[in-house]
Parts: C-alpha cells; sequence; structure tokens
C-alpha cells in the first residue's frame, strides 16, 4: 500500500534505556577525549523542584540545582544566574544537564503507555547529545574543528590531514581483520539493556501534532529520521532491534547518523549558520561564524543519509514529504534517483530575502536542492515570496506566482500556515494535574495581572527586547508596578552566553528597582516547564508576549488563544501581544496587538494596552483569532498540501516529455487528408530552423524551410502562420520568397495576416507607450551592461534583450542578469511589462501581448469570415513550438480542441522540455520540416489518386 514517507530531522519517538548497572556521572568521559571506551550512559538528575513546584511547595528543593527562581526564599534573578553553571558544548563533554530537569520529560501529554502523545507545539528543546531527559549514550564524536572564522586557515589544514589519516585507516581495515578492541567492549554494555519507546525531546512538534488525529492515531504515514540522541556507542544488533519495532509498530523509520555528523550538521551548520541567516541574524564581526566553512561536508553527509534512507524505503506510487530547513538538499538528492517520486518540500522556518539569503556560500547548492521536489511550501505568501525572487536572482531562472520555470522544468512554490490540534490539546487540559496548575497559579496571583511569555532563550525570540520594554512599561506606569507580573519562560542554550549575560543584567535592574518585599514584578524561569503547567499558564494568562524578531509561524500563539476559551479554565479572552516579523501575524488579521520587537515604546504601550483593554474588545478579538486557529488546523494545513501536491505531481507528470507521446506522423497525414480547413502555427527559431547565437539568424534562409513552406502554402486549403521573437522587418527579409505566409512578430505584438501585402503589418500595442517605457528600462539595462563585460542590450520595437552570452564571467553575468529582471520587475511593476529570463538574456517585454493574444485575433478573423461564407473556419489545427513561449499557444490550441471548437487539433513541442503540447518530437528541426513535407506529400498523393480512380467523366468536369 502506498504512504506517505514524512521526513524529518528528528522522529516523534526517541528511546529511554534502563540498564542495571547505570555510570555515574563520574564515569562521562573527559573532554577533549573523543571515543571513549566505558560506561556511556548519562543518568536521569536528581528530581528538583521547578519553579511552579515551588510557587506553592516552598524551598526545600536543592536550588542549585535546578536553576529555580523560588519565589518563597526570593533569591534576586540576578543570583539565579550565579547559581547555575552554563552547561558545555554538547559532545565535547557530555554536560548540559539541569535547564530541563525531569520535567522535560513531561513535555507531552500521554496516555498511559502509548507514546503517540500531543507535545508541545513549540518545545524548548535541550540541544542535542545533552542527555538532559532519558538515558541515552553519550556522544563519541569528540570536539568539532572550530568554527571561528579566525581558525578557518587552521582548520582547513587540520581537516586535509584529518582525510589523509581517514584514507590511511581504511586501508590499514581492509588488510587486517575486525579487532576486538575498545570500541567493541565499549558497545557491549548496551547489547542487553533494555530501553521504551518514548515521545521525541527534540524536533518539531507542530508537524508531529499535524499529522496526528484527534485520538492520537496516524494513518498512511511512515516517519523517517533520527532519534534525537548519539547513537555510535550502541551495537548494530541494538540498532536492528530499535529499528525493527519502531518501524513495525510505530511507523518510523530511524536513520542512524554518525555522531560526528550529526553534530556537525546539526550544531554547526543548521544552528551557526542556517538558523541565524533564515532569521536575519546576520553576523558581520570577525568573532561571528564563517559562512564558507567545514560544516558544509557534515550537512552534506546527512542530507546524503536521509535520501538513502527515503530512496531505500521508497515504493512506487508513494509520497515523500520532506521537512524544514535541516534538509534542504534532499529533495534534489532523492529526485537524482527518483526521476518519477511525488516529492513535496515544507519550510518551517522563515524564509529571508534574496540579499540575506545570497551571503551564504553554498547558496546555490541549498536551492538546487530545494527545487528538487515537485511543490515547494512555505508558511506565509512573504516567504513564498522571497524564495522565488531568490531563485530568480540567484539562478536566473523565470519565476511566476505559481513557482519557478527551470530549463526543462517546472517547479511549483506555495504556501500554507501550519496550524494546532485542537481536540488533542482540548483532551490534555482535562487532566487534572492542568486544572490543579490553573487553580495554583490563579490562587497565587489573585488580584495581580499575568502576563506569560514562553520562548527558548536564543537570539531570535526577542527575549532581550521584550525585557527592556516591560522595564520600560514599569517605569512609564507606575500603577501598574504592584499589579502586574510578566512570567518569563526562558530556556538557555549554552550557545549564546552573551545574550545570557545582557538578559541577567536587564533582570537584576527590573528586581532592583521594582521588586518589593511583597510583589515582585519579574519572574524570570531559566529552566523549561512541563506540559500541564503550560497549559495552565496559558490558560490563566492576561496576555501572552510573543516578541520574536523572525519567526516561521509560533504555535505558542494558536495554543495560548485555544485555551482561553473557558472550557479548560476560567473564559478570559485574553489579548494577544504579537510580533509583527512572525508567520502566525500573517494570518490573525487585525485582530492580536501587533507590535515591532525593536520598538521598546511601542511594545511597552501594548503592555498598557493588552492589559486595560475592556472585556467587550477582548472578546471581539479573541473571537476572531479563534476563528483562525480552530479553522487553520494541523490537520487542514496537511490536507491542503498533500491536495496541492497531488494536483501539480500531476500537472508535472502530464508535461514530461518522456510521458507525451512522440508525434504520429500517419495519424497526422489521416487527419490532414480528412480536413476541409486547415490552419497552422509554426514557431520559427528552435522549431522550423535551427537557434543561432547572439548575432541572430542569417539573413538568408535555409532554402528546405522557405520550400516546405511554399509547398504547404500552395494547397488551398491551408493558412499558414510563422511566429517569432524578431521584429517584423527581419522576418519579412527572412520570408519574402513566400509572399503569402501570414507571420506573428515580437511574439505577438506585430501581425501580417495570411495573404497581406508584404509590408501590410498590424500593431497591437500602442507605440508611443512603448517607447516611454523602453526608454526608462534601457537606462536601467545600461546600469548592469557597465557592469558586465561582452554583454549587449538589443532593441526591438515592443521588447529589449539583455544577452549575456558572450560574458567571459558567467557565474557573475547570471547574477547580474537575475539582480537586473528583479530590479525591473519591482521598478516597473505598474508599465504592463515583464523582464523574464530566456536561454542567456533576460527578455523585457508587455504583458499584455503575447503569441496567444496574437493566435486568438487569427482565429476569431478566419471565424468571422468563414461564418459570412458558410465555410468551416478551420477543422485542423496545428500548432509547434520549442520554448516557453510557445507553451501559451499549445495551451490555447487545447483548450480549442477540448471545448470542440476545431475537430482536429495537434501541439508538438520540438525538443525535450517539459510541456503542455499533447505531443513532442525529439528529432529536432528536420523531423518538423520532414513531417510537414509527408502532409504535402500524401495529399498530393490523394488528389491524384483520387482524380484517377474516378470515373473520366467526372475528371473533365473537376475544375469548372
Ligand atoms: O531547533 P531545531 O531542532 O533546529 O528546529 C527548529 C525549530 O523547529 C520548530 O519550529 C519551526 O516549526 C514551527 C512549526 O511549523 C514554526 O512555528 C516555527 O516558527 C519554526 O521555527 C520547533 O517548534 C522549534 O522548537 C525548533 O526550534
Amino acid at each position: 500500500m502506498a504512504t506517505t514517507h514524512v521526513v524529518s530531522l528528528f522522529l516523534p519517538y526517541t528511546i529511554n534505556f534502563h540498564g542495571q548497572d547505570l555510570p555515574s556521572p563520574e564515569d562521562r568521559p573527559l573532554p577533549d577525549a573523543g571515543p571513549q571506551p566505558g560506561p556511556q550512559f548519562r543518568p536521569v538528575p536528581n528530581r528538583a523542584a521547578s519553579t511552579l513546584d515551588l510557587i506553592t511547595k516552598g524551598s526545600n528543593a536543592d536550588i542549585s540545582r535546578s536553576s529555580t527562581l523560588d519565589l518563597n526564599s526570593k533569591p534576586s534573578t540576578a543570583s539565579l544566574f550565579r547559581q547555575v553553571t552554563p552547561p558545555q558544548t554538547p559532545g565535547a563533554a557530555g554536560e548540559g544537564l539541569n535547564h530541563f530537569g525531569p520535567e522535560a520529560r513531561k513535555r507531552h501529554f500521554a496516555r498511559p503507555g502509548d507514546p503517540r502523545s500531543l507535545v508541545r507545539s513549540e518545545a524548548h528543546v535541550p540541544e542535542w547529545g545533552a542527555q538532559a531527559v532519558f538515558n541515552q549514550p553519550m556522544s563519541r564524536a569528540g570536539p568539532l574543528p572550530s568554527n571561528s572564522i579566525l581558525d578557518f586557515a587552521k582548520v582547513h589544514d587540520e581537516l586535509s590531514q584529518e582525510k589523509l589519516n581517514e584514507a590511511r585507516r581504511k586501508q590499514r581495515k581492509r588488510r587486517s581483520p575486525p579487532s576486538q578492541g575498545s570500541r567493541a567492549q565499549s558497545v557491549e554494555r548496551f547489547a542487553g539493556q533494555s530501553w521504551t519507546v518514548e515521545p521525541a525531546v527534540q524536533g518539531n512538534g507542530g508537524l508531529t501534532n499535524a499529522c496526528r488525529n484527534a485520538d492520537g492515531s496516524e494513518e498512511d504515514i511512515t516517519w523517517t529520521g533520527t532519534l534525537g540522541f548519539p547513537t555510535d556507542a550502541l551495537p548494530d544488533s541494538v540498532k536492528e532491534d530499535i529499528h525493527d519495532r519502531l518501524l513495525n509498530e510505530y511507523q518510523a523509520d530511524p536513520v542512524y547518523i554518525a555522531d560526528k555528523d550529526f553534530q556537525g550538521h546539526y550544531s554547526l551548520f543548521c544552528k551557526t549558520i542556517l538558523w541565524p541567516v533564515f532569521h536575519y541574524q546576520i553576523p558581520d564581526h570577525p568573532k561571528s561564524k564563517a559562512y564558507a566553512d567545514h560544516s558544509w561536508g557534515f550537512y552534506k553527509a546527512v542530507n546524503d543519509a536521509f535520501a538513502a534512507k527515503v530512496v531505500a524505503s521508497y515504493k512506487k506510487g508513494d509520497v515523500i514529504w520532506i521537512h524544514d530547513y535541516h534538509l534542504l538538499l534532499v529533495p534534489g538528492l532523492v529526485r537524482q534517483k527518483l526521476p518519477d517520486a511525488q516529492i513535496g518540500f515544507f519550510m518551517h522556518t522563515a524564509f529571508p530575502s534574496s540579499e540575506v539569503f545570497r551571503c551564504l556560500a553554498n547558496r546555490k547548492e541549498l536551492l538546487g536542492g530545494m527545487l528538487g521536489a515537485n511543490l515547494v511550501a512555505f508558511q506565509t505568501d512573504e516567504y513564498a515570496q522571497h524564495f522565488l525572487q531568490t531563485c530568480s536572482r540567484l539562478l536566473t531562472v523565470e519565476a511566476t506566482v505559481q513557482g519557478v520555470q527551470l530549463e526543462d522544468h517546472f517547479v511549483n512554490v506555495t504556501h500554507a500556515a501550519i496550524g494546532i490540534n485542537p481536540a488533542l490539546i482540548h483532551e490534555a487540559r482535562q487532566d487534572a494535574e492542568v486544572q490543579e496548575w490553573v487553580q495554583t497559579i490563579g490562587e497565587r496571583y489573585e488580584g495581580k495581572k499575568i502576563i506569560v511569555a514562553i520562548d527558548k532563550l536564543d537570539n531570535v525570540r526577542g527575549v532581550r527586547q521584550k525585557l527592556l520594554a516591560y522595564e520600560l512599561f514599569l517605569n512609564k506606569y507606575p500603577e501598574w508596578r504592584e499589579r502586574v507580573v510578566l512570567i518569563q519562560v526562558a530556556i538557555s542554550t549554552n550557545e549564546h552566553t552573551e545574550l545570557l549575560t545582557t538578559v541577567a543584567d536587564i533582570c537584576t535592574r527590573i528586581d532592583s528597582v521594582y521588586c518589593t518585599l511583597a510583589h515582585q514584578p519579574l519572574v524570570f524561569l531559566k529552566q523549561d516547564i512541563d506540559f500541564s503547567q503550560y497549559l495552565a499558564l496559558l490558560t490563566v494568562a492576561d496576555a501572552l508576549v510573543i516578541s520574536s524578531l523572525r519567526d516561521g509561524m509560533n504555535l505558542t500563539a494558536h495554543e495560548y488563544i485555544f485555551c482561553q476559551d473557558g472550557k479548560g479554565g476560567p473564559k478570559k479572552h485574553s489579548p494577544l501581544i504579537l510580533s509583527e516579523f512572525t508567520g502566525s501575524a500573517a494570518i490573525f488579521g487585525d485582530n492580536h496587538v501587533s507590535i515591532n520587537p525593536w520598538n521598546y515604546k511601542q511594545q511597552a504601550e501594548s503592555f498598557k494596552k493588552a492589559l486595560e483593554m475592556g472585556d467587550e474588545e477582548k472578546s471581539k478579538r479573541w473571537n476572531g483569532l479563534n476563528d483562525v486557529v480552530l479553522s487553520r488546523t494541523g490537520k487542514s494545513w496537511k490536507d491542503t498540501l498533500s491536495d496541492a501536491l497531488a494536483k501539480v505531481y500531476k500537472e508535472h507528470h502530464l508535461r514530461d516529455s518522456t510521458s507525451i507521446p512522440r508525434l504520429s506522423t500517419t495519424q497526422l497525414v489521416q487527419k490532414y487528408k480528412a480536413a476541409q480547413r486547415r490552419v497552422f502555427i509554426i514557431d520559427y527559431e528552435g522549431t522550423l530552423a535551427p537557434h543561432k547565437t547572439s548575432t541572430g539568424i542569417p539573413l538568408s534562409s535555409p532554402q528546405r524551410v522557405l520550400d516546405t513552406l511554399n509547398e504547404l502554402l500552395g494547397d488551398g486549403k491551408n493558412v499558414v502562420y510563422i511566429m517569432s521573437g524578431r521584429k517584423p522587418e527581419e522576418l519579412e527579409t527572412i520570408f519574402h520568397t513566400v509572399p503569402t505566409l501570414g507571420i506573428i512578430a515580437e511574439n505577438g505584438c506585430f501581425m501580417r495576416e495570411f495573404g497581406a501585402q508584404s509590408n501590410d503589418w498590424q500593431v497591437f500595442v500602442n507605440l508611443d507607450k512603448t517607447k516611454r517605457w523602453k526608454r526608462d528600462v534601457k537606462a536601467i539595462l545600461q546600469y548592469y551592461q557597465e557592469r558586465l563585460e561582452d554583454s549587449t542590450i538589443e532593441e526591438r520595437h515592443c521588447s529589449l534583450l539583455f544577452r549575456y552570452d558572450k560574458a567571459p564571467d558567467q557565474e557573475m553575468a547570471h547574477r547580474q542578469a537575475g539582480e537586473s529582471a528583479n530590479h525591473i520587475n519591482d521598478a516597473c511593476s505598474k508599465l504592463k511589462i515583464h523582464a523574464v529570463p530566456i536561454s542567456k538574456a533576460i527578455l523585457i517585454e508587455p504583458v499584455n501581448f503575447s503569441k496567444r493574444s496574437a493566435a486568438t485575433h487569427i482565429f476569431d478573423g478566419l471565424r468571422n469570415k468563414n461564418t459570412a461564407s458558410g465555410l468551416p473556419h478551420a477543422d485542423f489545427l496545428m500548432v509547434a513550438g520549442d520554448d516557453r513561449e510557445d507553451e501559451v499557444v499549445f495551451r490555447w490550441a487545447n483548450e480549442l480542441g477540448a471545448e470542440g471548437q476545431i475537430q482536429d487539433v495537434t501541439t508538438v513541442s520540438v525538443g525535450h522540455r517539459n510541456t503542455e503540447a499533447q505531443n513532442t518530437l525529439t528529432q529536432g528541426t528536420t523531423g518538423l520540416l520532414s513531417v510537414l513535407h509527408k502532409l504535402v506529400k500524401a495529399s498530393a498523393e490523394t488528389t491524384a489518386s483520387d482524380y484517377f480512380s474516378r470515373p473520366s467523366r467526372d475528371r473533365n468536369t473537376s475544375h469548372n
């Protein structure tokens, strides 16, 4: 049975090992020690009380281990920061405990014994390899090479040396039998361990929830992803057991990646390069990470491993959905192996503007990878537009609202915002623990207003900006100081120590200025909270603030709106304060309180506005928001995307030149002979005659083309048009020996009617207006021409061509050409012209006139003429072409055929491109000439044989 492969970096499941002889923390490998023999487990830390526990249960808990804020014993926020040693780089030393504590186990709401549970959509998870939640193996990756730009050259040399050593090691291994060395001993301890399948700690909770039904079940899905912890230390037998159980019982196919590759991929390339760039954090000082660093190799290795896994488990008819920025290369890699597969790609994070994306050293490979999909989808229209513009600028391809036109195929681009799973949240909030927390928090803060904020302490979440704005709010509105509390849950990662310090400073300031013996207006929790506390906070909040500087969506906002409906606690309908830079803001209309998080003053005002909002307005706004949350759920997102993919896949398949039949000359001859009135519309360059270089086609055309056209025109039943992008006078010169030929020039801006005088041209465009836009556009093009060696501007009456085929630096030429096209499209959007990349040139032409509009004109003319004479206007139409401009004529002709307006319609694409034509002719221009010649010959033979087979008395009268 066909399945949908949901391919995401992390599976929704992980493994918890339950050995009898779990190692103590002292057994952990030492920093920089590399792979170590011996115990490989981290114990689960002693249970530490969470802050919210402390709120109610007193301060007996070991606060130094839990990094919590005990409101009863009131340590200052500053002391809180001092108590906690920031964790070290995961995998390097195996540290990184305590931020999550045992509460992080409850990131999900699980039915007993069933890991298919609701998870928090935007959970704030520990770094990979931190072993903060379950007993799992340590990373054997050892320290990775530095990715500081200052060490670039050194690392480069080291890596080259390492490659050499690796090759030598492999050679030695091939020569000698496998040893029973330390690695074999160290993995032994895992062989007999018992383990359980648990809901994942890492990964995209929004995606997991969207793929689950109201009862937690999933249909026809196979998950592909990693287990979320280092697996080098597991023996193959354990890996196989885990694989078999996950696949059989949970439809989850684990991908095992070498620890070093995973760490280099995730902690380096994803987290220090892609994530900041996609969220507009562009480092510009020497301490920042290099854009072109060695971690690209790790990124590729992980993407390769994923692609190999997908290809191996794919069966004909399956659908493949690849998710998020970790796996940008996978669509392209899978496409290479499975050219006919149905592949969708969804980007969960924001996609930056082309100006930012182009900073990435591997930008073309990344785009090429994404374009391996049939459908590339984003959360919002804005991100989709950024992607289209990036492709157009960096790859110099034509990007339309529907997608990207590549050399020989089309990739559709769309947007669909992910949503939440209301039914599962509703079930979860019925849990007694949630109810208890609702009551507890309500009692603890009775008489106060609670502003809630739940973020990962990462530069993109705008926590610093939020705290500064809150400080300003307290300063400006003293009447609120004793009546409001901001509960900021913020999980830090070890990467952001600078941010942590700044945030600590602000917290200290707020504490020292506004904290009193009776009231603390800021509760800063530098640890995660469990799922029931999360739901309870969202339920009782008087406002939620999301101040992200950039965020793909942000489903915490959606979960908050849902929790405020009064069915899991008090009916609050509290306001949502939401950054305009989140995807969610794009779908919520104007019912939230919108902020630019950089505008501290505005953000401070938004707190006041939210806290003082009247009940009526609150309910009105909340109803609007809730409508969006309930109508745009995770399920509807998933259904919309799978319908869209199925539709475009069908279209692509129909247009795929390998699935379009070759033109059958025999059938065509039969139709031709049967027809009374035939119309031919044939493209010139690339279809009837080969393409020539930028110097243009030679004005003396091949005699064979002219002879064939004259032969066709020799039959009085035939009406023949040539279509071309060239100027009328050029075409007139080329075809001066074919006097009655109809000509469409400059892609439909001019037309000489069939049978008209040689210089009798119809002009469809307004030439004065055309002159004006050409002058403006030429000025833009000249700017680019001056910067691009050996580029030229070719001027036609109604269009301009910026040619760069002779430019010595083609990389630069592509970039300049792409820039110029975007520049013109942006600057001249009101002029009804567009700039489109064609082969080695940018064509700037009017949007309202095309070969299709000219073809329609021809057909209307024939219809009018023949209606008057009583003859059929046409019962045979043949359209032949080879490139983008001809596709619109194919579509038009196919429509006429489908509507029955013309009995026999034949559309032929010469060459190998994906096309809307119904037939292909792969033999090129000479192939088409032979077909046309055969038609004429067959018809002449018919006429002769008809003549001689008729009685002689008829023969004598036939010309009367
Ligand atoms: O931290 P990562 O493991 O690299 O994953 C990135 C984030 O993925 C999820 O967020 C993304 O998807 C959400 C749902 O589509 C979307 O709302 C958000 O804007 C995206 O960034 C996950 O929820 C986050 O915790 C991860 O950090």
